[in-house]
């Protein structure tokens, strides 16, 4: 086997330990590892493919080895056993001989004669007698957890929240790779001429279904495009994009974005302005704000102005009934972007839902103040959870009297999809981000209707 080969292996390794360890996001480790270790070429994919794939079926993938481990064994040898099995079972060009053989070098290298001679019992008793099946699981709710790698507590929450069918369609999901899709910069450009240009570099594009300034690129990285680097696009989720779209912009309007960092939603907002008015990005750290202001400057946008600002105290900084438009794309438990961070899966309790609803109301309250009448308040967040989304934006209107729901307009497509005022996008539905959107109108419709 070639050193470049087993560099793949150990660097996903090297990856898979580190997330394992809670010490990076997986995407963050992949890009920083390939550039490291030198990794080029289609080694670039296949790592990609084994890291996500490894820990996208962590749960199944243990459910699987379990039968074939008898004593305790170290995290590394149990991630190797993982990757490896993962490559046998659902990679079908590389031969189990391959896998069996670099796992048994890396193995030799980290570990000592024990562990290498064990890694190779255990894959070879793999290859001899097969996986276990899963109809062995009789509980429908465990059954989707291990079949679909998430933990059982949220397969349970959804299940209460919106039925097991649902459940299922969207675990399942979960597990596909999303298609990349970015957002045309429409005051430079348009979405026919982007598209010209990306497929003369070589990308194979179509427009997007879903929303009017969209593209989704079937092959090629966009972020690695000319088109990007030139500022004619943004890489951003279809879902995404359905933000600005709800907000109903208006040339000159005053607008903020309470929880902007990187920009993805602010950009996309100014270029909505037509290069009018201003939107007003606010973030935690300084770190994050440059994010926004780096973006805007590719973009060509200088309708973006941004501060640090923790947005529980706007009303501090900013006059009140001032803004046409507030959004607030807060932070939350990010359970709608599973497919592209699977760590998440992992990672969140709970116990975050419930932390994080604090903020969120927190934030809304207070962001409410700075709508004017007659004005817009949009709400969103990119997880699914009927508690962390409908549940806030309920109590909102509750103690926000002032406050009516605003019927959502976004594009045709997503109209089945809407339940007058908000909308909670599932990922299987056009192969988005699961995400929620919601609106809401301050004053009166009928005495200050100042929205065409
Ligand atoms: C969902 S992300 C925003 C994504 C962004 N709107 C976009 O489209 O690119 C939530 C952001 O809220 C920020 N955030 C969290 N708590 C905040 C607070 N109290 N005030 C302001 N920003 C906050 C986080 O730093 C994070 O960047």
């Amino acid at each position: 086997m070639g050193n470049k080969k087993h560099n793949v292996r150990e660097s996903a390794l090297e990856i898979l330990e580190a997330v394992e360890k809670n010490q990076a996001y997986s995407n963050l480790l992949l890009n920083h590892v390939i550039e490291r270790n030198h990794i080029t070429g289609p080694d670039i994919g296949l790592l990609t493919e084994i890291t996500y794939g490894t820990l996208q079926r962590k749960f199944t993938l243990d459910y699987y080895l379990q039968p074939f481990i008898n004593n305790k064994i170290e995290k590394w040898v149990q991630i190797l056993l993982r990757l490896s099995l993962y490559q046998m079972v659902y990679l079908d060009k590389i031969p189990d001989r391959a896998i069996i053989y670099e796992a048994v070098e890396i193995a030799k290298k980290r570990g000592h004669r024990g562990i290498s001679g064990m890694v190779n019992g255990v894959l070879r008793a793999v290859q001899r007698n097969g996986v276990p099946s899963l109809s062995e699981i009789k509980d429908p709710i465990e059954r989707i957890a291990i079949e679909t790698s998430h933990p059982e507590w949220m397969v349970r929450r959804w299940s209460e929240q919106f039925g097991i069918e649902k459940t299922k369609e969207m675990c399942e999901e979960n597990l596909n790779a999303p298609i990349q899709t970015a957002r045309v910069n429409t005051t430079v450009t348009t979405r026919e001429e982007v598209i010209d240009k990306l497929e003369k570099e070589g990308f194979e594009i179509m427009p997007s279904p879903i929303t009017p300034e969209g593209i989704r690129s079937l092959k090629g990285n966009l972020a690695h495009s000319k088109a990007f680097s030139e500022g004619l696009i943004t890489v951003q989720d279809e879902s995404s994009m359905l933000v600005a779209n709800a907000m109903n912009i208006k040339n000159d309007q005053f607008i903020l974005d309470c929880c902007a960092a990187p920009g993805g939603k602010t950009t996309h907002i100014a270029e909505k302005l037509n290069g009018t008015g201003k939107v007003i990005a606010l973030d935690l750290h300084q770190h994050k704000i440059k994010l926004i202001d780096d973006n805007a400057k590719r973009l060509g946008l200088n309708n973006v102005e941004t501060e640090v600002l923790d947005s529980r105290k706007v009303t501090e900084h900013f006059q009140k009934n001032s803004f046409d438009r507030v959004l607030v794309d807060a932070p939350c438990s990010g359970l709608g972007v599973l497919r592209k961070k699977p760590d998440i899966k992992y990672s969140k309790s709970l116990e975050d839902i419930t932390s994080l609803q604090s903020i969120q109301q927190a934030i809304l309250q207070q962001a409410a103040q700075l709508v004017k009448p007659g004005g817009l308040l949009i709400y969103s967040t990119c997880t699914v959870d009927k508690i962390e989304n409908e549940g806030t934006v309920n109590q909102f209107l509750l103690t926000s009297t002032e406050f009516e729901a605003y019927p959502l307009q976004l594009p045709e497509a997503i109209t089945p999809f809407v339940e007058e005022n908000k909308v909670q996008i599932f990922p299987q539905d056009f192969g988005g981000d699961g995400f929620f959107i919601a609106c809401f109108k301050k004053g009166n419709v009928k005495q200050i209707d100042i929205i065409q």
